[in-house]
This record gives structure tokens, C-alpha cells and sequence, in this order.
């Protein structure tokens, strides 16, 4: 069974009782899963009725995962002018995104150490120097 949907017709199914998510674009019958997800059904009700691509994608979801979502697929997402855009980054622009991102990290974490080895170097100099000035007094 395949229809397309609005987000409006989707936003709809936002209870517990009837649940659909749209990941990537396509729109996920969650209601009868809701119960066996392994990550709680808290997490699935928060994104009922709206674009869980994010949300999905963020946990890092097993294939398994992923065949479990082609069996409550019910349908694609039709948009509409106006209408959030999608939540997804599309495949493979995480990594570089995430790679730029642990990249800077790095050179701010290295600059942080070598400041920090300059402070400590400078107050043992300083230290250095009032030992020898109590000493000459
Ligand atoms: C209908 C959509 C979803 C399906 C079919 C699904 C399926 C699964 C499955 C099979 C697992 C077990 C681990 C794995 O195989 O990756 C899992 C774990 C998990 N899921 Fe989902 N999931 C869905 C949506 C979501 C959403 C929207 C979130 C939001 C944050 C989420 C959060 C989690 C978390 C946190 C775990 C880890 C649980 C643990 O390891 O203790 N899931 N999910």
C-alpha cells in the first residue's frame, strides 16, 4: 500500500494509538511498533505525526532497523510549498560535515594544550625567579 501524503495528513497520526513518522521522505505506519521499539516508545511519540529523519539517523540505526522501517512503510511524502524542508542531510554529507567538524576540535584541543604547557612553563620560570630573589635577600 503506497499513497502520498501532506504533512498535514501526516500530522494527524501523532497519538499512540496511530502513529506515523516520515523518514527520508517516506512515511512509516509506526503504531504496531511502537510497543516492540527497542529504543522506548518515548522517543517514537515525540517525532509522531512529523519528520524523524534526524532523529533516526542521529541514533545511528542498524540495517536491521532499516528493515524493519520498509515493512511499515504506507506511503511518500508529498510537499508543499511552505512546507518544512527536509530534516535529512543527504547520504554521505554527514561524514565530511562531521570530519570538518572533529577536525577543528582537534586543532582548537591541540592549541588549548600548548597554551596551557606555556602558562604552567611561564609561573615555573616566575617561581624559579622568586626562589633565587628570597635567596639573594
Ligand atoms: C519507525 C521508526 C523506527 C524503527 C523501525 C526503529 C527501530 C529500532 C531498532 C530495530 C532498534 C534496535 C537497535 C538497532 O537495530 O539499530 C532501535 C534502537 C533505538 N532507537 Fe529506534 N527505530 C525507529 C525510530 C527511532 C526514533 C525516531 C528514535 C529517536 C531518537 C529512535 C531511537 C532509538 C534509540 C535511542 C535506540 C537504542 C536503544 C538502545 O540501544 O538501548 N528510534 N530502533
Amino acid at each position: 500500500m503506497s499513497q502520498e501524503l501532506t504533512y498535514q495528513d501526516v500530522a494527524e497520526h501523532n497519538t499512540k494509538k496511530d502513529l506515523y513518522v516520515v523518514i527520508h521522505d517516506t512515511i512509516y505506519d509506526a503504531t504496531k511498533f511502537v510497543d516492540e521499539h527497542p529504543g522506548g516508545e518515548e522517543v517514537l511519540l515525540d517525532v509522531g505525526g512529523q519528520d524523524a529523519t534526524e532523529a533516526f539517523e542521529d541514533v545511528g540505526h542498524s540495517d536491521e532497523a532499516r528493515e524493519t522501517l520498509e515493512q511499515l512503510k504506507v506511503g511518500v511524502l508529498k510537499r508543499k510549498p511552505g512546507d518544512p524542508k527536509p530534516k535529512a542531510p543527504t547520504p554521505g554529507s554527514i561524514a565530511p560535515a562531521a570530519q570538518t567538524g572533529a577536525a577543528g576540535m582537534g586543532v582548537g584541543l591541540y592549541a588549548l594544550v600548548l597554551i596551557g604547557g606555556l602558562v604552567a612553563f611561564g609561573a615555573y620560570q616566575y617561581m624559579q625567579q622568586q626562589q633565587a630573589a628570597a635567596g639573594q635577600a
